[in-house]
């Protein structure tokens, strides 16, 4: 194919394309592009990495995936999810890169497509995930994968870790997404009440069904039913769900009529499902259908480099008027904290700061976080890694660095020479 004709397919294209060359620099872009990008600015003989991230190395070398690199492996078409620099703010999209061949079958150019996700795009939505570390973005990859498709999905993480918000982020970017996403707390509803809560009652069946009474299920229709713990179904109850899932019927309580629902499947659960299995607790049968598409939602502690992140975000909703900041010592001490209870622990101490601080500036006497004395739960943290999470969101000098890390300047200066000389992400944000 040659310049002019794949320039003019990229033009017919209605979502945003640009067509660059091996060494990643943007040959050609179409309208659509200009559009979702700085149209002032022309993107023409510049990187790829440059103009949707404003890294100066390419993005495998900055420690997310590259799209480029992957289809020069495969020598196939890839996707991957990012998160693209956009007049708006930050995007996460979906990039589907296509490598063009000459008639010796090497690779001469790229062709990428790109696709706002519609899950990941309320970045800046009330109730939307947040998060930028590289488990994150896995887990965000995972959710456009579920999103796309009518999979069952497990989702298994701590308490507090996000796991509805992630099952409504699956939900929204699905096709049933119009429909409802009904919530089934399934440690909250006594054995007795379980059946008629999912399946409904039937008409005259008991004193007070006079009219009959719709279930969870039939809320859900053409919808999501999200069973949360699911790891705490009655036993009684397993048999009827696993029916549901293989045939889409089940029966209301006092009926022998079969009914039929659509409904997709997401579950949680913050127990180990499949220890469960093993135990009788749970029917294996059950277990497998549920677990078709299993998603690891990460601790807190295992992606701390989102606490900054993640506290403008929470302080910005709990007290929306009040143009809070929080102050460098205050966020080491979020920043070094384990969080045993995660995102939702968090949002406690926040709370309780909020409340407490009267000025603009959240500080550390604002929160009380309990000593991290106990080698259970203390952070197995090097100075290494608690200066590289620190450097990013630190705003005041060296001095008070190396007082919050609890070190000489000197020993400061060196530890940040030899970070730089390891070419690790360098700040320049200490004077
Ligand atoms: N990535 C995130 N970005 C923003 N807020 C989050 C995030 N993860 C969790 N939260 C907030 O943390 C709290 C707990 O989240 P959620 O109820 O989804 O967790 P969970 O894993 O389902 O907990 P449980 O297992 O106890 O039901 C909520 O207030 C939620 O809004």
């Amino acid at each position: 194919m040659s310049f002019t004709e794949l320039s003019s397919f990229l033009q017919a294209q209605p979502e945003p394309h640009i067509l660059f060359d091996t060494e990643y620099r943007i040959i050609a872009v179409n309208q659509a592009f200009r559009k979702y990008c700085n149209p002032q600015v022309s993107a023409i003989g510049r990187t790829c990495y440059e103009v949707s991230h404003n890294y100066d190395m390419p993005c495998d070398c900055s420690g997310e995936t590259c799209p480029l690199a992957k289809s020069r492996r495969s020598g196939k078409p890839e996707r991957v999810l990012h998160m693209h620099h956009t007049p708006n703010g930050e995007e996460y999209v979906s990039i589907e890169l296509t490598p063009i061949k000459n008639p010796a079958g090497e690779i001469t150019c790229f062709v990428e497509k790109i696709e706002p996700v519609k899950m990941a795009k309320g970045l800046t939505e009330r109730n939307s995930l947040k998060g930028q570390s590289a488990s994150f973005r896995h887990l965000m990859n995972l959710v456009e994968k579920a999103a796309s498709s009518d999979i069952n999905v497990l989702l298994c993480g701590e308490s507090g870790t996000g796991k509805e918000l992630v099952a409504q982020a699956i939900h929204r970017g699905s096709k049933r997404a119009a429909r409802p996403f009904i919530v089934v707390d399934c440690s909250g509803i006594s054995e007795n009440h379980f059946e008629s809560e999912l399946f409904g009652q039937e008409k005259g069946s008991l004193s007070r069904t006079a009219s009959g009474k719709k279930g969870l299920v039939d809320a859900a229709d053409g919808g999501t039913l999200f069973l949360d713990e699911v790891s705490d179904l009655p036993v009684s109850i397993q048999p009827k769900l696993l029916r549901l899932l293989e045939t889409g019927a089940y029966r209301r309580p006092g009926s022998t009529d079969p009914r039929r629902a659509d409904i997709r499947i997401i579950s949680a659960s913050s127990h180990d499902l499949h220890k469960r299995t093993q135990t009788g607790l749970f029917r294996t049968d059950l277990y497998y259908r549920l677990n078709t598409f299993p998603v690891h939602v990460p601790a807190l502690r295992d992606r701390l480099e989102d606490i900054p992140l993640l506290v403008s975000t929470l302080v910005e909703k709990i007290a929306p008027d009040r143009n809070l900041s929080v102050s460098d010592e205050a966020m080491y001490l979020l920043q070094t904290y384990p969080y045993p209870g995660n995102v939702r622990e968090l949002r406690n101490f926040l709370e309780r700061a909020c409340l407490l601080c009267e000025g603009h500036e959240i500080r550390s006497e604002h929160l009380s976080i309990p000593a991290n004395d106990d080698p259970e739960t203390t952070l197995p943290l090097s100075f290494e890694a608690r200066l590289k999470q620190l450097l990013p969101t630190f705003r005041g000098n060296r001095k008070t660095l190396a007082k919050m890390l609890g070190v000489s300047e000197r020993t400061l200066y060196r530890r940040l020479s030899g970070l730089q000389e390891r070419q690790e992400p360098k700040s320049d944000r200490t004077h």
